[in-house]
């Protein structure tokens, strides 16, 4: 069980903002394990996080999540690989205003295509697991930022994705909770036998990653 990104290229913008954001990157990322993902800034991070998560399709490569090439799929099949593959944890936690949060994981199920009536339950231990049993009946606007993040990752893991994608998941929250946040992304990957990929600038995150890929070791030859 992995991610394994092969010979990746990514060209963004056009005219004179072209930028070949990533070039023949190959990596693998591995199940059950933390991955943080370091680099400067610019260095290409989001942009793998959105290749990995069939958000963007790369113009090379092949990204294969447990031999499946989510590059090669058609807009169709990737669009369902993400509703019911992989988990996504964007900043901010991106939670929708005015549905609590055991809603925000019904209501992401429902777009998946699943009953949210089936799921009431596991959506409930979820949030006990994310520390937030007694904050399930809360609004995104009552919730702390620490507090929302946990929410998305409780909401990620509802559909039992084989990819969770995390970006800058404490780059809002202070130390004590970026401890407890990473802690809990470790305990949840470990867990649930994921692949984990975190993309962060935070030294708290690396200390408790599982492996580190420094995307300096991939820079693109003309990036800058
Ligand atoms: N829409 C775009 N058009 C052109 N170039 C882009 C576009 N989006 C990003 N880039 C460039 O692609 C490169 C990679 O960007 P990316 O956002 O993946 O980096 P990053 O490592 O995530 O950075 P940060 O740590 O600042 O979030 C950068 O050089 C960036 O300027």
């Amino acid at each position: 069980m992995s991610l394994r990104l092969d010979d990746i290229t990514v060209t963004l913008g056009h005219g004179e903002s072209r930028t070949r954001a990533l070039r023949g990157l190959s990596t693998v990322f591995r199940a059950g394990a933390l991955t943080a993902l370091v680099g400067p800034s610019g260095s290409g991070k989001s942009t793998l996080l959105a290749v990995a998560g069939a958000l963007l399709r790369p113009d090379e490569g092949h990204v294969l999540l447990n031999g499946t090439d989510l590059a090669a799929l058609s807009d169709r099949e990737r669009a369902r690989a993400r509703r019911t593959r992989i988990g996504y944890v964007f900043q901010s936690g991106n939670l929708l205003a005015g549905l609590t949060a055991e809603e925000q994981l019904l209501a992401a199920a429902t777009l998946a295509g699943r009953r949210p009536r089936a799921l009431r339950g596991r959506a409930r231990e979820l949030l006990a697991e994310v520390g937030l049993a007694h904050r399930s009946g809360h609004r995104p606007d009552q919730l702390s930022g620490g507090e929302r993040q946990r929410v998305a990752l409780a909401r990620a893991l509802l559909s039992g994705p084989e990819l969770l994608l995390v970006d800058e998941p404490t780059a809002a929250v202070d130390r004590a909770r970026a401890d407890d946040l990473t802690g809990l992304i470790a305990r949840t990957t470990h867990g649930h036998g994921c692949v984990t990929v975190v993309a962060t600038h935070d030294p708290v995150v690396t200390r408790a990653a599982d492996e580190v890929v420094d995307m300096q070791q991939h820079v693109p030859a003309d990036a800058g």
